[in-house]
Parts: structure tokens; sequence; C-alpha cells
């Protein structure tokens, strides 16, 4: 499969104001794609030879004149020109003509288009693949912000939703800035035997605390000339915060049980659900909030980036074929439908888990087609409830919204556990907390979490 830049063929006019409502072509034939094309007075048809001058790869399955898709302002119809193939709407073949509000995916032949009330968004052009990421018009908008801090020497606050690639996003900002040569340090903040965080961030002379038989050098220290990555920085106590703003302010490190500060220099990026929100409640220092939380830039959820869905397929297709050293198999029209069809909480962090399972049952089962039946039934959540299992996979109502930090009753982890069958991430999703608290929570018992797995799949993607 072609992963290099594929360039939009008809874009939306970046400048107008108004929204502009279209269709996006995202996958023809057995390829990723991602073309704009904006309705033509209200309606565009899809047909052999192409759709608003964006050609199509799949003319054999395709009627001189297959499908209408028009939109009024107000809903949306989907009507089927008598097609010898036809067409469907968010995975149902329809006949003649549907109505509806909203749409999520048109299938017709092999390609798949979005329906979409603005693309504007789109306007940038296709989507990116470099090394391992997926960018979509919509990210690369965002990394141009995340590049631009990297090269003013600001630092950076990454938001978003778990599994949205904040992680990702923290190695391009240190790749892109003048201490790309330096040292790349993670924390995961959450992570933190409580008590440890003061020593571990910024090292101890020896003779600090009992059992200090040498001195250590800190995840500051470690990232000096690089990037200190801080994850779940929200999760970071009052004494550490304000040390943290000292070492930041003054290009100082003072070490525990040191006398004198060491010189260091870091570039800082942080990242959290939502920090503001934690600065409003006071458990965040507001002065350390204006040093590291700003500029900001917000990853969307895998909900609002469906364009990407297709190529990430292709990229788990190639990444897992070529583990199995068989070559990469290609995706059927029926698995993008599906992948867009559901939700994914967990968002590319569950998606890319469930899309590599996929690939491995097509390829485990002799074929070279990853089709939707290779998806498992009960990966994301599907958007009609007569799909799930009842107690299956967590409905929108069931994600609590993230709980700024506060540890949720034991009564509770225990039951999301038993509900996702010992899945530490599902589980983390359907409470609103980070999954380090889970795992926190099982080291702390002394529980391993199969004890909630009734045979289930226990993979947390990670
Ligand atoms: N743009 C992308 N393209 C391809 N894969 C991605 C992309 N963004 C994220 N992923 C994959 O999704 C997974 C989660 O990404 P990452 O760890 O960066 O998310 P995160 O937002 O930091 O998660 P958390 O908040 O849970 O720590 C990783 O396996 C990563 O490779």
């Amino acid at each position: 499969m072609d992963h290099s830049t594929v360039r939009v063929s008809v874009s939306p006019e970046p400048s107008v104001a108004e929204p502009v409502p279209g269709i996006v072509l995202i996958f023809s034939g057995d390829q990723p794609r991602c073309a704009p094309i904006p309705l033509d007075r209200g309606s565009v048809v899809v047909g052999r030879g192409g759709v608003g001058g964006v050609p199509l790869m799949d003319d054999s399955l395709m009627s001189r004149r297959h499908a209408r898709i028009a939109y009024d302002g107000g809903a949306w119809t989907v009507e089927d020109l008598g097609s010898t193939n036809g067409t469907s709407v968010n995975g149902e073949p329809i006949r003649g003509e549907v109505r509806r509000d909203a749409i999520q995916v048109v299938g017709a032949g092999t390609s798949v288009f979005l329906a979409l009330s603005d693309i504007r968004s789109f306007a940038r052009g296709g989507v990116r693949v470099e090394k391992e990421s997926v960018l979509g018009p919509r990210l690369q908008l965002i990394y141009d912000t995340i590049i631009r801090a990297a090269a003013a020497g600001d630092s950076l606050l990454v938001t978003g939703e778990s599994g949205t690639g904040k992680e990702l996003a923290a190695r391009a900002y240190h790749e892109a800035g003048p201490q790309a040569r330096g040292p790349f340090v993670a924390v995961n903040c959450a992570a933190i035997p409580e008590g440890l965080a003061e020593r571990l961030l910024f090292g101890a002379r020896r003779g600090a605390y009992s059992g200090a038989t040498h001195d250590t050098d800190g995840y500051v220290q470690a990232a000096h000339g690089g990037t200190l990555f801080l994850d779940e920085v929200a999760e970071l106590d009052a004494a550490v915060q304000a040390k943290l703003l000292r070492t930041i302010d003054t290009r100082q490190v003072l070490e525990l049980g040191a006398v004198a500060p060491r010189p260091v220099q870091i570039r800082i990026c942080a990242a959290t659900h939502d920090l503001r929100a934690r600065v409003a409640q006071g458990r965040f220092r507001d002065d350390l909030y204006y040093r590291i939380g700003r500029p900001e830039v917000r990853l969307p959820p895998l909900r609002e980036r469906t364009e990407e869905i297709p190529w990430l397929l292709a990229q788990c297709a190639k990444a897992v074929g070529a583990a199995a050293q068989s070559g990469s198999p290609t995706i059927h029209h029926s698995m993008i439908i599906a992948c867009a069809m559901r939700r994914w909480p967990g968002n590319l962090r569950e998606f890319v888990g469930e899309a590599r399972r996929a690939v491995t049952r097509a390829l485990d089962e002799g074929r070279r087609t990853v089709e939707a039946k290779d998806l498992d039934p009960l990966a994301g959540v599907g958007l009609s409830p007569e799909a799930l299992e009842p107690h299956a996979r967590p409905t929108a109502s069931d994600v609590r919204p993230a709980r700024a930090g506060q540890a949720p009753p034991e009564d509770e982890i225990a039951e999301a556990l038993r509900l996702e069958r010992g899945n530490v991430s599902r589980a983390a999703i359907r409470l609103g907390v980070h999954r380090n608290r889970i795992r926190r929570w099982l080291e702390k018992n002394g529980v391993d979490r199969s004890h909630f797995a009734e045979g289930s799949d226990l993979s947390d993607n990670d």
C-alpha cells in the first residue's frame, strides 16, 4: 500500500467563513484515501468516473450514476440511483432514498465516504504518515503548533482523552526543537509511588535519606539537554509542584540533601486530561500552570478523526504482516465501515490494539484480506445497543467524566474490573481515571486482573 502523503484533488476554500458541507472519500479500492468533496448546490453524485472531480478506484463496481448524497442544512439524504451493486448508509444497505439528521458513513462499491456539515478543516490536504504516526488534516494543524512551540523554545501542554496520542505529540515536540539531539525522558507522574516523587524527579545526595549510599540523578538531570515529558502532570503533589517551578525559573536543580543547586537545561512538555480544571479547583499551582501550560494543544478523540481509521488499519496491516513475515494483507471496505461505525472510548490505543488483533485473526485463518468479521464483536462500543451484550461494554452513560485525580471507591474499582472482565484500560475508562490508578489498586491489594477475567481477552493494548 502507498503510505506516502496523498494530496487532495479538490479542496474546500480555507478562507470561506461559512461552513462548507461535503463528503470526504476515506477509502476506495483497497486503499485509504482522504479527499474532501464540497457539495455542488447541496448535492453530489457518486458514480463511475469519480465524484466531484475525484477519481475512484472501483469503477468496475460503480454504476454510471450510482448514488446521490444531499444536504439541506438540516438533514442528509442518500439516494441509490438504481445501482447494480447497491449503496449503504451506516453499514445498512438502502433501497431508494433515506433521510437522516446525521450520517456516519456512506458506502458505494468499495468506496467509503463521510458526510460532514463542514469540511473546511480538510483544506490542509491529505493524511500524512510519519514514522509510526498517522496525521489527518486536523492533526496536522495541531502539529504545526507543536513544531512552532518547539522552535520558539516554549514549553508545551498536551491535553486530550486517554489514548489520543499525547506521548507521540510530546516526541514530535522533542524532535522538532534544538533539544532533539538530547535525551527524551518520559515520566508518568501517576505511576510514581507516593512520597518518592521529589527524589525520583530531582535526584538525591548520598546520605539524604536512610539507604542513600551514593548520589543519584533524578529524571530532571537525566533530561539535561533534552525534553522532560511529564505525563499526568496534574498528579504531582503541591511540594513537588513548587520545586518544579523553582527548577524551571532558576534553571537549577536542588537535589534532595544538597546545599547548592546544579544548573540544568531542560524543555518541559506536560500532558494531562484537563489542567485548567485542576487550577480552578486549587489543586494545581497557577504560577506553574502559567510556566508549563502554554501553548496548549488539545488532541481530538478518534471519533472526531474518523478519516484516520483507514490509514491506521493500513498501518496495522503492514506492521502485523511484517511481523508474521507474510506481507501486508489488504483491507476490505466492510472493515472500514465496521470500524467507523463504532465508538472507541480508549481512542487510538484501543483502536490500534483491536485492529492488530483483527489483522492477526485474518492471517491466522489464512486470508489475505481483513474483513468486518475479523473485528471482535466486543471491540469498541457498537452504535446500536442491540449489538452489545448487556454490560459487555461501557455505553456513553456508563463512562464517567474524568475524576480530576480523585481515587474512586475501592468497591467501584472492583466492580468496573468485573464488568470489564479484567481489562484495566476499559475499567479505567468506565471509572474516568487513568489506568495506572487501577494498576496501583491491583498491586496494593495483591490481586491479579485475571481474577476478574472469566476466560475473556485480558489484553490492554499497551
Ligand atoms: N497519530 C497516531 N498514529 C498512529 N498511532 C497512534 C497515533 N496516536 C496514538 N497512537 C497509538 O496509540 C497508543 C496511545 O498513544 P499515546 O501513548 O501517545 O497516548 P496518550 O494520549 O499519551 O495516552 P494516555 O493518556 O493513556 O497516557 C500508542 O500505541 C500510539 O502508538
